[in-house]
């Protein structure tokens, strides 16, 4: 089962995946349908608990509710301090992939066991100031790994290439390994994110900042491709 969730997010790679933060949620129904017809793969969504960062977004009935209007996969990005208290009610409400901070758990090892239990993709995720040493002991139980270009928290800060040498550094590593890149993703640094082995690349404002979504996201997939828009 875990393994049918990863063959679903692996097929929306390499690609875009916009992150929902910086969506309308006054408008949640439109903005899935607008980001569906610009030709998203996989849906990626930032569930903040105010305490692991210093930001709250939403839970469970968020999640259930883009389920019901989209069929899309969900990855799911947990940046809360106990993911494990909330792994099975997220999946049961439609997560496909969770991820969770490496920064918030004692064992990520077992915490990654156990959300593939549940039957999810699991992915791990850390920041830039947390030696990429600290995936050591997890890297052979988890499916992806996050590698944050931004410190968690919020949408629209400067990238950080520290986040470039560690996709390198995985990929020579742990090649089976899924990679995805989370903040300040934008036509400039979606290139170079691909060249050092990014498979998924999560973007918020250089989607939503635009009228038109399939404009941004073709526009970032030629970059992401070395291509010209
Ligand atoms: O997880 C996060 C921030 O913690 C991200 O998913 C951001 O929402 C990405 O936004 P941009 O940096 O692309 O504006």
């Amino acid at each position: 089962m875990s393994q049918d969730k990863l063959e679903l997010i692996r097929r929306a790679a390499p690609g875009v995946l916009p992150s929902l933060l910086m969506c309308d949620f006054g408008d949640l129904k439109s903005e899935l349908d607008r980001l569906q017809q610009a030709g998203t793969q996989c849906l990626h969504l930032d569930v903040m608990d105010g305490q692991f960062v210093p930001n709250l977004t939403y839970g469970m009935p968020i999640v259930e509710g883009i389920r019901k209007h989209s069929d899309l996969p969900m990855d799911v990005h947990l940046m809360i301090k106990d993911p494990l208290a909330y792994a099975k009610p997220m999946i049961d409400a439609g997560a496909d992939s969770l991820t969770f901070h490496v920064e918030a758990v004692e064992d990520a090892a077992q915490a990654a066991r156990e959300i593939k239990s549940l039957g999810a993709c699991v992915g791990v995720a850390l920041n830039p100031s947390t030696p990429l040493e600290a995936l050591d002991g997890c890297l052979a139980e988890v499916d992806m790994v996050l590698v944050m270009s931004v410190d968690a928290g919020f949408g629209g800060q400067a990238f950080n290439p520290i986040a470039l040498e560690r996709l390198q550094t995985l990929k020579q590593s742990h090649p089976d390994l899924l990679l995805e890149i989370d903040g300040g993703i934008n036509r400039d640094t979606i290139g170079q994110a691909r060249a050092a082995g990014c498979d998924l690349f999560v973007v918020g404002s250089a989607i939503f900042k635009h009228q038109d979504y399939s404009a941004a996201i073709a526009d970032l997939n030629a970059q992401m491709s070395g291509g010209q828009s």
